[in-house]
């Protein structure tokens, strides 16, 4: 699919962007990201897969808002839960393609969406799969769970808790510090890291929350 001439505008918002968070990546990694949003936006139309209809805003609003936790990304195994047309598992494994990347939605046209994604864009370290992420069950558990827009943080972690592996981590997404969220769950998980995002072009707070199961939360929440 070819995106140069209609969505000019949109490419030069996504480099500035880049070049805003701190991201040197290559022409292909580019070309990439722009054959994606060409995707998006053809297929958003029929399959509904966001609300947001603006090619413009769909640059600031799912590109540059997944791509924002680039510049703290690490992981091997990655799983992305409700990634829905592929945010922010999409833009981070164009990012990152020694990572391996698990997407799952429990919606089809969703993943039929993805599908197709992944084999237009020759996504090699992508997996997709179709289900409820409380019914899964892989051999292999996650060194980093992550979500946007999927659930309030005790929800994210008890439905995915299965599957994260022994020093793994989940990567939560958020808008405002959700400080109560947080104080639902302490007891049994840690903050091992929180870092307050800006998004380029977007007045509105972002933040990114990794948090750690507690190894003993009866002697841990000791005062
Ligand atoms: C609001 S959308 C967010 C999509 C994407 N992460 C984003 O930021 O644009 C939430 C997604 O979670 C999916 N979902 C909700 N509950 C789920 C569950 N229990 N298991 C898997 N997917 C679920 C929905 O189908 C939907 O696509």
């Amino acid at each position: 699919m070819e995106w140069q001439e209609s969505l000019a505008g949109e490419h030069s918002l996504l480099l500035n962007g880049l070049s805003d968070i701190g991201l040197s990546i290559t022409d292909t990694q580019k070309n990439l990201l722009m054959r994606y949003l060409a995707m998006f936006i053809k297929w958003n139309k029929a399959y509904n897969l966001s609300a947001i209809r603006d090619p413009k805003a769909m640059v600031t609003l799912h590109l540059l808002d997944s791509l924002v936790v680039a510049p703290h990304f690490k992981g091997e195994n990655v799983l992305d839960v409700g990634t829905g047309g592929g945010l922010p598992g999409i833009p981070l494994a164009i990012l990152f393609p020694e990572t391996q990347f698990t997407l799952l939605d429990s919606a089809g046209k969703k993943i039929r969406f993805l599908f197709q994604v992944v084999n237009e864009l020759g996504l090699k370290n992508v997996t997709v799969q179709n289900l409820r992420v409380e019914k899964f069950a892989p051999v292999d558990k996650f060194d980093v769970i992550i979500s946007r827009a999927f659930a309030s943080i005790t929800d994210f972690v008890s439905c995915s808790g299965h599957l994260l592996a022994d020093n793994g981590a989940f990567w939560a997404m958020k808008g405002q510090n959700p400080v109560d969220e947080l104080s639902q769950i302490e007891k049994h998980y840690i903050v091992a890291g929180f870092q307050p995002l800006t998004v380029p072009g977007l007045d509105a707070e972002r933040c990114l929350i990794q948090l750690q199961p507690r190894t003993n939360p009866s002697t841990d929440t000791q005062p």
